[in-house]
């Protein structure tokens, strides 16, 4: 990947309309349900992404056909439960948690071997989340000390378990329910706080039997999927650069059409209405069993709180948003119980606590979160540690800011939200190559 670099400069206010892509969650799913079931899957609203490519690329390699009538479309061949062929070549699953995650539990049921590999970020982050309780149902997959590569030995028979995760985490949930659909008896996983439930409501559609209610989820091996389309919402997560934006820039008043608003991802919205924000949830409606509306934010002045613990897990991939919201709020914002943060594409408690200082911002970091006193922000140059939501919430950043923020390694912001420069810059932004 070649490197770039961006320059932010002070812009706003966000006016007009936007669309953001697809949803990153639903759209890996949804390739990996659809190659997995008996008959063709049309996906609409495909995020073309570098994470869901991946996942794409992967499956077609284990023998799964796949056509792009146009962007963002995807019809998938499905070769059934049982038909992916084994491949000797490693699977680059790149900068994708989610896609080496779930595709661990999904090739621990086949007959094959595998290999998954990461990029550098990928190849730094935990993996016996999954490949311990993975290894209780009967898996066998090799790590280096816990993390990528994975070998993933076939050829074994998995059994059941109930597993309670020590973290919340929709990623471990859906790494074992895969693995379960391969499982002698029934796969539980009982969580700590409810997570993201794309999985188990994917799967109901796909015709797989599935008791869940938030929190909990439980199937039984050994059933079928059966295609259905799929039509993937907008990504609330790359909706939240926008939505940060229009809240701290004054005159701002910005739609966001037709957002994914589940509410295990919508805590961010919680956040900034108790940080004073003006956000409007319109032609509310439900598509494919999932909430999807336009989000109208106005600008209006925010000031500092201890943020809810509760609301921790429903935002973790929002927190880089958020702590540019708080460092533009008038006050202190704390935010504990958000560890995992240190564990995604960078270490984000750290890569935002280092930007924000680096433009002047007083912020402490704690073990779990961070201490952050709202004010101006100055200019600076700062790295995105090559974590795309780091490089975006800079940008949000330099709209305030009282000279250019330059910010360093932006290039992986493809893998979550091509094309976010020209929305960007339509919308309000002054943001350009450094
Ligand atoms: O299941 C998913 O699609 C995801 C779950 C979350 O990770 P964790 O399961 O590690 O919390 C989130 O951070 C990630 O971007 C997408
Ligand atoms: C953490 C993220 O993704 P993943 O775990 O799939 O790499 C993210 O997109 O913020």
């Amino acid at each position: 990947m070649s490197r770039i670099d961006w320059c932010s400069s002070a812009g706003g206010p966000l006016r007009g309309e936007i669309v953001v892509p697809g949803d990153k969650s639903v759209s890996h799913r949804a390739l990996m349900f659809g190659a997995l079931a008996e008959g063709v899957t049309r996906i609409r609203g495909f995020l073309e992404g570098e994470d869901t490519r991946a996942t794409a690329a992967i499956l077609g390699r284990l023998g799964v056909r796949f056509e792009t009538p146009a962007p963002g479309e995807r019809v998938v061949h499905g070769v059934g439960l049982h038909g992916l062929r084994g491949s000797s070549e490693p699977l680059d699953c790149g900068n994708a948690g989610t896609g080496m995650r779930l595709l661990a539990g999904l090739l621990a049921g086949q007959a094959f071997d595998s290999t998954l590999i990461g990029d550098e970020s990928l190849s730094r982050r935990p993996m016996r989340r999954v490949t311990d309780p993975l290894g209780l149902m009967g898996a066998v997959i090799d790590t280096n000390d816990g993390k990528p590569p994975l070998r993933i030995h076939g050829g074994k028979t998995l059994h059941g378990v109930t597993y309670e995760p020590p973290v919340a985490s929709a990623q471990i949930k859906s790494a074992l329910l895969l693995a379960g659909l391969y499982a002698e008896g029934f796969t539980e996983v009982v969580e700590p706080h409810p997570t993201r439930d794309y999985t188990e409501s994917m799967l109901r559609a796909f015709g797989w039997p599935i008791d869940y209610a938030p929190g909990r989820a439980r199937l039984e091996g050994g059933h079928t999927l059966r295609a259905v389309d799929v039509d993937v919402p907008a990504d609330f997560s790359s909706a939240a650069f926008f939505i940060v934006a229009a809240c701290i820039v004054p005159g701002s008043e910005l739609r966001l059409k037709a957002v994914g608003l589940n509410p295990r991802r919508t805590g961010l919205l919680a956040a900034l209405e108790l940080m004073g924000a003006d956000i409007a949830v319109e032609n509310m409606r439900s598509s494919g069993g999932e909430d999807i509306g336009d989000l109208v934010v106005r600008y209006a002045p925010l000031h500092g709180v201890a943020l809810p613990l509760d609301i921790v897990p429903d935002m973790i991939d929002e927190f880089p948003a958020l702590f540019v919201a708080a460092a533009t709020a008038d006050g202190m914002t704390t935010i504990r119980g958000a560890a995992e943060l240190r564990v995604k594409e960078s270490d984000r408690i750290a890569s935002m606590a280092h930007g924000l200082k680096a433009c002047g911002v007083k912020i402490d970091e704690l073990p779990d979160g961070a201490i952050i006193q709202g004010g101006p922000i100055g200019g600076g140059t700062i790295d995105s540690h090559g974590d795309h939501r780091i490089a975006m919430s800079f940008a949000v950043a330099g709209l305030l800011a009282s000279t250019p923020i330059v910010i360093g390694d932006c290039a992986n912001v493809a893998t979550s939200f091509p094309g976010f420069v020209a929305l960007a810059n339509g919308a309000g932004f002054r943001l350009e190559a450094a």
